[in-house]
């Protein structure tokens, strides 16, 4: 069983015989937060997940005009969710004291596609407004083959590795303190560094990501929580351009900065108390948002870990954060 506070879908009930069967033949490990996890096609899941990713790689078909952001978790996935939304709906959406993020957090307004299939291995996207939007932890080589092959556009976004691990540490210690407190810090490292963890391992996402980016530009749009952080407007324009709906209003691309800023998100209410449909507590998806955060909580030696596995897993591949 899956420690208590996972959230339902990734959860280990009703699993298929399938899926079963195929879970007794992967290696699998203790998890850092959740008891069990699975390597399943080269990355690291929970049983739930594996039923998720085998439903929505059967069943999802993707639109030409469908985008998909990809992202690492605990890498910007909640903005993105947000800037993206509110980018493809300001017809519809402009920004107003009316406007959905302002009443609703980004989650629920972006499917979550593993995760969806996972509750319901037949759920319709077919009424989702056009052009729709959809997220996925998944790794590139994992994706749905008509995401591979149709003209939809993949977003991708992703974290440097060291302040990507210390938010997935304190999201832990939120959602599930005992796990934490009997999985050290220095344990954490190391597992991440093994890529033993839900959706693990970090490198490895990223540079399939970037490859396929360089490869192919107009299919795969590289962006990273730094540079989206350190210059907003000029990132959330090369975004816009590649999604296909550009500014023509500088004022546009200034509201559209503010409403989804940090700053702005997580003091909304909405996003202060509750929770989300996954039971997660909603503000458990908003600490520090900073670059750099890494220091208050890494060691100099453990930061150092990290570093080198970044040096050897990146070395030959032009890839750098600047972090
Ligand atoms: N609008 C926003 N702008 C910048 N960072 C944001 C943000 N919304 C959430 N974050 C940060 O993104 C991280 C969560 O990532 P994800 O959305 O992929 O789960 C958290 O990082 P920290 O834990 O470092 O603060 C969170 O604070
Ligand atoms: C999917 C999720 C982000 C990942 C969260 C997660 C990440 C790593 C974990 O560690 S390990 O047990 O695999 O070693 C566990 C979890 C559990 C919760 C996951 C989050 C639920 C919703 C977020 O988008």
């Amino acid at each position: 069983m899956t420690s208590s506070y996972v959230p339902i879908y990734l959860g280990d009930e009703d699993l298929t015989q399938e899926t079963r069967d195929l879970l007794s033949s992967l290696p699998s490990e203790k998890g850092w937060l959740v008891s069990q996890i699975y390597q399943f096609e080269g990355s690291w899941h929970t049983q739930g997940l594996v039923q998720g990713i085998l439903n929505c790689q059967k069943n999802f078909k993707a639109n030409d005009s469908d985008i998909i952001l990809a992202t690492t978790p605990k890498s910007g996935t909640t903005w993105l969710k947000a800037l993206l939304f509110a980018l493809i709906h300001r017809d519809k959406f402009p920004v107003s004291s009316k406007h959905p993020l302002l009443a609703t957090n980004p989650h629920p307004l972006v499917p979550y596609l593993e995760a969806d299939y996972r509750v319901s291995p037949d759920v319709d996207f077919s009424e989702l407004p056009s052009p729709r939007l959809m997220q996925t932890h998944l790794q590139h080589h994992s994706l749905p083959v008509s995401i591979k092959n149709s003209s939809c556009k993949i977003v991708y976004c992703c974290r440097n590795p060291k302040d990507m691990f210390v938010s997935l540490w304190h999201f832990g210690k939120k959602l599930a303190p005992q796990e934490i407190a009997d999985y050290p810090i220095e344990k954490s490292v190391e597992a991440f560094c093994q890529g033993k963890f839900i959706g693990g391992p970090f490198w490895d996402h990223v540079l399939e990501y970037w490859y396929e980016s360089r490869k192919n530009p107009n299919k795969v749009l590289f962006v990273t929580y730094e540079e989206l952080k350190k210059q907003t407007e000029v990132e959330v324009k090369r975004i816009a351009n590649f999604i296909g709906c550009g500014f023509t209003a500088e004022k546009e691309v200034s509201e559209i900065v503010k409403l989804c800023s940090f700053e702005s998100l997580s003091k909304l209410e909405v996003n202060r108390q509750g929770k989300l449909p996954n039971g997660i507590e909603s503000n458990s998806y908003f600490r520090k948002g900073e670059i750099g955060g890494w220091r208050d909580t890494l060691s100099e030696s453990l930061a150092e870990v990290i570093d080198r596995t970044t040096e050897e897993k990146f070395r030959g591949s032009g890839l750098k954060f600047s972090c």
